[in-house]
């Protein structure tokens, strides 16, 4: 089986997967979605969480092995990066979501040089937005980010655009399209759960699914 299936597979059967189209979930996007993935909920089950940390072990030494250091995104890339620079043996920072307002005042933590490649560990992707407040502080700190990998995307247009915009690669170890074939495979989801989910993937952003 592919990496993108066991990923979905492991995320539906540990329950990260949450539906509840009658009581959307709110995205920090804003978004109104039916559907919530809870990569947080991995870091619980070990042989899951080292399908995830080999996944992304791989994905690095193929496309980003002179990566200097590697970077987590506040919060939940964190744990996830920090694992991952710990087999790779380089350092590891993170980008905090907004400056500290005590202590350093710090928004990166952990050292990164002017000049140094960084490869960014996210859990999630759904806009992209997110990653791109990461990008653009280790910019504005003089690094040069060279990749980003996650766990997941949900493959919405709105983060095309965004990694476009910031011309960084980035690939995940599973995505929406993958998790709803084996959602269905293996009877997670009923075919009449469908209908609203392919309303909401459509335009995520009109919220007239939710009257489907
Ligand atoms: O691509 P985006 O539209 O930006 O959405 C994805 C982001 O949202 C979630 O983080 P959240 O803000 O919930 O914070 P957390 O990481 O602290 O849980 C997730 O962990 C991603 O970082
Ligand atoms: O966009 C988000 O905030 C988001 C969506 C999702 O499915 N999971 C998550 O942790 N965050």
């Amino acid at each position: 089986m592919s990496v993108e299936k066991i990923v979905a597979e492991n995320l539906l059967s540990i329950k990260a997967v949450s539906l509840q189209p009658t009581s959307p979930f709110t995205w920090a996007s804003g978004i109104k979605s039916p559907i919530y993935c809870d990569n947080r909920l991995v870091l619980s089950f070990p042989e899951k969480r080292s399908v995830v940390v080999e996944g992304f072990v791989e994905e690095i030494k193929a496309n980003y092995n002179d990566a200097d250091v590697i970077i987590g995104t506040s919060t939940a890339g964190i744990p996830w990066g920090a694992m991952v620079a710990d087999k790779l043996n380089k350092p590891f920072g993170y980008v905090r979501s907004s400056n500290k307002t005590h202590g350093k005042g710090n928004k990166i933590e952990g050292k990164v040089e002017p000049g140094q490649k960084v490869v960014v560990v996210e859990d999630l992707i759904s806009t992209g937005g997110s990653v791109k407040d990461v990008v653009d502080s280790l910019r504005e700190a003089g690094a040069i980010v060279i990749g980003v990998v996650a766990i997941f995307t949900y493959l919405l247009p709105a983060a095309d655009e965004c990694f476009k915009a910031l011309d960084v690669p980035y690939s995940t170890l599973s995505n929406y399209d993958v998790l709803i074939g084996v959602a269905l495979e293996n009877n997670y989801i009923e075919e009449s759960d469908l209908e609203k989910l392919k309303a909401w993937k459509k335009d995520p952003k009109d919220e007239s699914w939710m009257n489907k």
